[in-house]
């Protein structure tokens, strides 16, 4: 799997704490890389379970996660993990299905049947953290 972009995501923080830490994050991200840095608008994805804030550092995106629904897939993270923490970890390729016959091939269970558009509507797929070293990974459609 070729990859050419790292997303971090991070779960645990209030939507209103999204809006407090921007200006935190803000400052971080202009420190890390003078003038490459973005903060995205707090977006609902229904279909994920999830809210998002992308937080542009260069080549690498932070994404922060909140819980939307009942059923949303963190729920039993923050369960386990009351301050939020590291969730997953997203890693572009150059051909999501030559990936997945790759993964399917070397034994690693994926989390959903088919890949579903992740949030840049683009093919994702995500892979069970007991057979990635305990993190729970994505990979993405480049
Ligand atoms: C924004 C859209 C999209 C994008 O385009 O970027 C997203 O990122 S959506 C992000 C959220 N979606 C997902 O994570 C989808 C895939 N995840 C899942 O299906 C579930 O989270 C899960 C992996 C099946 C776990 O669900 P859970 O309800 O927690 O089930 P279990 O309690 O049975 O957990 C099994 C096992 O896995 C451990 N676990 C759970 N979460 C993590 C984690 N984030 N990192 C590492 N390990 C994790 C959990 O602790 C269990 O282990 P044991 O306790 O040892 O049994
Ligand atoms: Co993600």
């Amino acid at each position: 799997m070729a990859s050419s972009l790292l997303k971090v995501a991070v779960t645990g923080l209030s939507r209103c704490a999204l809006h407090t830490l921007y200006p935190q994050l803000n400052h971080v991200a202009i420190s890390a890389r003078p003038g490459e840095s973005h903060i995205s608008a707090t977006v609902p994805l229904p279909e994920h379970g999830v809210y998002t804030v992308f937080v542009e550092l260069g080549n690498t995106k932070l994404e922060l996660l909140y819980p939307l629904g009942e059923k949303s897939p963190i729920a039993g993270f923050l369960q386990k993990n009351k301050a939020g923490g590291m969730h997953h970890i997203c890693i572009e390729v150059d051909d999501i299905n030559a990936a997945i016959v790759y993964l399917k091939e070397k034994k690693i269970r994926l989390l959903s049947p088919e890949p579903p558009i992740g949030a840049h509507g683009k093919p994702v797929m995500f892979l069970h953290p007991k057979d990635c070293g305990g993190v729970i990974v994505e990979i993405e459609q480049a």
